[in-house]
């Protein structure tokens, strides 16, 4: 029987596991707070902003919700980015990616305070990530980590293959899997669009963690009996029906081979808006010198 991992109930769990945290934190003059910046109009990135938001309110975290036309010059996200960096109601920070081509990203995830990074992004806090001394873990391999704990998947010593090698999940994903920590230990192969003979990689894998941006690329037959599936996926196709959401995994064949795997929607998508909370909670913990129990 293959588990169906279930994203949006685990990322229930860690909302639920944060209000003890959050109700001590306002006690104490401290609610919880985050900013988003949204520059762009892809309808994709409103809803995900959105839903971030609905995700705050429902566990009593604080939300600025910024709206940038996408033709703003690069100078006025600059200087929203410094208002937020220096208001110190603000604690956790997130631009919504992408940005439009005329924005320098790289230079907007350096504008970002370290300390209110809540995506992880800033070069401080990957270089943090990389040495084994996270501030912050990027929302979507956190969330990962926590659905395979939550899946009972054992890492140590597994073999993970983590297809794609962006800077948001990849790069990140890989990073996690090979640290000295719970959730690590793994031996770790990053695939991608180079890669010589994928199928080769994937069937040899424990763990395949699909992050690559190309619909249903991974199929059943790439993979070998009782693997360990996660769909980072999310691609919005045209069918006959109309449009719809689909993985990087061919989930029907997939699911012929996994012993676990996760869905898409409901899998990984929730679980990339719960770590943000937690980020958040973590960020205002620090600011107000209390130690928070983090789920
Ligand atoms: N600053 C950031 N920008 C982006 C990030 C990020 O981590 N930080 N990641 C992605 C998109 N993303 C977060 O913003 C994201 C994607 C999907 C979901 C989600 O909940 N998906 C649902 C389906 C939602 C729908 O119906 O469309 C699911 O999978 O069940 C949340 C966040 C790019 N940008």
């Amino acid at each position: 029987m293959t588990e169906i991992i279930d994203g949006n109930e685990v990322a229930q769990d860690i909302r639920n596991g944060l209000l003890d945290s959050i109700e001590t934190l306002t006690d104490a003059g401290t609610t919880p707070c985050l900013a988003t910046v949204l520059m762009n109009d892809d309808p994709a990135s409103e809803t995900y902003v959105s839903m971030k938001h609905k995700d705050c309110e429902e566990v009593g975290i604080a939300t600025r919700d910024i709206e940038l036309d996408p033709d703003t010059p690069a100078e006025e996200l600059f200087d929203t980015i410094d208002e937020l960096n220096a208001d110190p109601e603000v604690h956790g920070i997130l631009v919504q990616m992408p940005l439009p081509d005329h924005v320098d990203e790289r230079e907007v995830l350096r504008s970002i305070d370290p300390a209110k990074d809540v995506d992880g992004f800033h070069p401080e806090n990957v270089g943090r990530l990389v040495a084994g001394n996270a501030r912050y873990k990027p929302c979507t391999p956190h969330g990962v980590q926590k659905l395979l704990a939550a899946a009972d998947v054992e890492t140590e010593g597994a073999e993970a293959v983590v297809v794609g090698r962006s800077n948001i999940v990849g790069k990140p994903m890989a990073n996690l899997l090979i640290q000295k920590d719970e959730g690590g230990n793994a031996t770790t192969t990053v695939c991608h669009s180079r890669t010589d003979d994928l199928a080769e990689k994937t069937r040899a894998a424990d763990i395949v963690i699909a992050a690559a941006g190309v619909p249903e690329m991974i199929t059943g037959e790439m993979l070998s009996e009782g693997t360990v599936v996660i769909d980072v996926g999310i691609n919005r196709v045209e069918t006959d029906e109309g449009s719809e959401l689909v993985g990087d995994v061919d989930y029907d064949s997939a699911k012929e081979k996994a012993s676990a795997i996760t869905p898409v929607p409901g899998g990984v998508g929730p679980m990339t808006r719960a770590m943000l909370l937690w980020n958040t909670v973590k960020a205002a913990g620090d600011v107000a010198g209390i130690e928070v129990d983090l789920p």
